[in-house]
């Protein structure tokens, strides 16, 4: 796989960093999670595919000095904390550098390394209403919302520090060199939302939120009930596919106001509305399926797997446990991700694996145990 060889210590954190940690281990990466001392009961980490993990205490300078030695022999350190935490604990970027120049060393956080904020708490909501892009999510006359935590904490935070990791691995192959990644979630949603900048003047975006194009504002970009209770998604943008969904209506565009014609929206949302209202969601698609409408059905996550085009692609995947998720993106053709499909790991039950395969003699361990620097968590074996 493209990442097969890399190793990676991914520091135990809340959804942005396991999700970067569980991408880079999809696509081959050999991921060791540290977890803390005295390990918590809940393993709260549900993005581990494919990682195994340690238990160790950080805030022993016995359990920073293990930490300090995994990391000269590792390729990246990805550490979930708000800025200082590292520093406080003698494993800042200095130190760990300075022992291992070729490291990557991936700071994910909310608010960045630096500014007024920096040693603030906060989730999702926070970072994406910092980046802006909340004030621009929600229904008119409705106040903002937040679509799940998706935005800041996966694509701005998790995804866009994974892409910043594969950049420094690349080019630390012309280099030879590691570097600092400062992945802030607010900059990283804000990033994402460049299109929304850059097309100010195309005129898209000038009027209030939920009135605009792509904002649930138009009648052609927006959800409609159907007679059984479920929902159609439609997006048809261009002239040439709104043709095709006003004619899949069974309605007449000359008895219509024009696409483009703002104040006409909420009428020809009603219209809409009423007409998805008289067929059942697998009538609408039996319409629109084949045709450029762009209208697909809202698919539950109970139905998303076995939909006929999820399906031929293979889009989700079950595991051992008979747990459904999706599959990595994006598909490489000649090396692609090849995710784990065993259980997730147990808190700590690779502690000694780990510490052995990075060096570590047997007697240094059991002192690191008996010392309750490290924790260990094998599962008993089956007899
Ligand atoms: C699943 C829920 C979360 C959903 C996602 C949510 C919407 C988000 O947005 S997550 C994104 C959060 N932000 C960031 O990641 C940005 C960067 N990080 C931070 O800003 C902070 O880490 C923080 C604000 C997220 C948390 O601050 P905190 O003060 O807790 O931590 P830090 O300041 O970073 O310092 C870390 C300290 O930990 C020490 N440490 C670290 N590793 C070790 C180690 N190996 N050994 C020893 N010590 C270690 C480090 O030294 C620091 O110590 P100091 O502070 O002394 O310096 C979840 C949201 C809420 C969860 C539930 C809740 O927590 C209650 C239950 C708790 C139980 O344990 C599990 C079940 C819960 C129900 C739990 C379940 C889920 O996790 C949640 C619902």
């Amino acid at each position: 796989m493209a990442l097969s060889g890399v190793r990676v210590l991914e520091l135990a954190g809340l959804a942005p960093a396991p999700l970067c940690g569980m991408i880079l281990a999809d696509f081959g990466a050999r991921v060791v999670r540290v977890d803390r001392v005295p390990r918590s009961a809940v393993a709260t980490d549900v993005q581990a595919r494919g990682k195994r993990s340690m238990s160790l205490d950080l805030k022993r300078p016995r359990g920073a000095a293990v930490l300090r030695r995994l990391c000269r022999g590792a390729d990246v350190l990805l550490e979930p904390f708000r800025h200082g935490v590292m520093e406080k604990l003698g494993l800042g970027p200095d130190v760990l550098l300075q022992e291992n120049p070729r490291l990557i060393y991936a700071r994910l956080t909310g608010f960045g390394q630096s500014g007024k904020y920096a040693k603030c708490a906060g989730h999702d909501i926070n970072y994406l209403a910092l980046s802006g892009v909340l004030s621009k999510l929600g229904r008119k006359g409705e106040n903002p919302y937040a679509p799940l935590n998706l935005l800041a904490d996966f694509a701005g935070g998790g995804v866009m520090c994974a892409f910043g990791i594969v950049t420094a691995l690349y080019e630390r192959t012309r280099s030879g060199k590691g570097q600092i990644i400062d992945a802030s979630m607010v900059e990283g949603v804000a990033y994402l939302s460049s299109f929304l900048w850059k097309s100010q003047s195309l005129g898209l975006w000038n009027r209030p939120r939920g009135e605009n194009l792509l904002d649930s504002g138009a009648p052609f970009c927006e959800t409609y009930k159907t007679s059984d209770g479920k929902f159609m998604a439609v997006g048809a943008l261009e002239p040439q596919f709104y043709e095709q969904f006003i004619k899949g209506l069974g309605l007449d565009s000359d008895k219509l106001p024009s696409q483009l014609s703002f104040s006409d929206w909420s009428e020809m949302k009603k219209k809409f509305a009423s007409t998805f209202a008289q067929k059942t969601q697998a009538e609408w698609c039996s319409i629109f399926e084949g045709t450029d409408a762009c209208v697909t059905p809202v698919l539950s996550f109970d139905e998303v797997a076995s939909h006929q085009h999820n399906k031929q692609r293979n889009s989700f995947i079950e595991n051992d446990q008979e747990e459904i998720s999706p599959r990595p993106a994006p598909l490489l053709s000649r090396t692609p991700a090849v995710p784990s499909f065993k259980r997730d790991p147990f808190i700590g039950e690779h502690t000694e694996e780990i510490l052995l395969e990075y060096g570590f003699t047997k007697q240094e361990i059991s002192k690191l145990y008996s010392d309750k620097v490290i924790e260990s968590n094998k599962p008993k074996a089956n007899l």
